[in-house]
């Protein structure tokens, strides 16, 4: 069964407020980084800032980012298949619960092509019991849209949702629900892949930052049109 588009942001809206702490470069780590995709696996250290080390050492292999997860000609191939379904929503300005604006997104059943090669490769994120669905929700974000402070909802999202990014660059930001000044920021650049679990799937809100507060670091990272694929699986008791 199809779930109501956007029911996965009925989170919670982040407690903001307080000085951000100074970046803590996470530890590089002992030996090579893991290139799997489980909890095992280590994030690029130079797309990663945290408020602390002790709080990347906290979210290592439940806060993922890789660089350069599709190609060029994979990502334009992924455009082409998702763009027909954006075209047919229209952008809007605010969700029903504020969480978000200059948007538009869709469901993408990924039968074939490289959206089914793309869902193959991200499978590995999942557990082997819980995998994603067989389809991708599309968002498609304005240079002047952002996803607000939210925790995907526990009733329509499992255990672990991988985001590909493409087109723009943009900046994830994760903020401790009970903890507001523990903070962890990914740099998504285009080609990218996140994945978010356990204690950063749960415990924390993530948002995507407008353009205006789209820094990582001392790094400006201007905001344009960016498509997100956004896999999900079914919350325990599903199926
Ligand atoms: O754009 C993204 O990568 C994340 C979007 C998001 O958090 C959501 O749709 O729940
Ligand atoms: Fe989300």
């Amino acid at each position: 069964m199809h779930r109501a588009r956007g029911l996965w942001r009925a989170g919670v809206p982040a407690a903001l407020g307080g000085s951000r702490a100074v970046s803590g470069v996470p530890a590089a780590g002992s030996g090579s980084p893991g290139r799997g995709l489980g909890p095992e696996a280590e994030a690029d250290p130079a797309l990663l800032r945290a408020s602390s080390p002790e709080l990347a050492q906290r979210l290592r292999g439940l806060a993922l980012v890789r660089g350069g997860f599709v190609s060029e000609g994979e990502a334009a191939e992924l455009l082409r298949e998702v763009e027909p379904g954006l075209r047919r929503g229209r952008y809007q300005s605010d969700h029903w619960d504020r969480a978000i604006t200059g948007y538009r997104e869709t469901e993408r059943g990924l039968r074939g092509g490289a959206g089914r090669a793309l869902l193959l490769r991200v499978t590995p994120a999942f557990p082997p019991r819980r995998p994603p669905r067989p389809s991708a929700h599309v968002l498609d974000l304005l240079p002047g849209g952002s996803v607000g402070p939210h925790v995907d909802s526990v009733k329509f999202c499992g255990c672990t949702i991988a985001g590909v990014s493409l087109l723009s660059p943009s900046v994830l930001r994760l903020r401790s629900l009970r903890e507001p000044q523990n903070w962890l920021e990914l740099l998504l650049e285009p080609g990218s892949l996140y994945v978010l679990r356990g204690a950063a799937r749960y415990e924390f809100t993530h948002e995507i930052l407008p353009d205006e507060e789209s820094f990582f670091g001392e790094l400006r990272v201007p905001r344009g049109r960016r498509v997100a694929l956004i896999f999900r699986n079914d919350p325990p008791g599903e199926n």
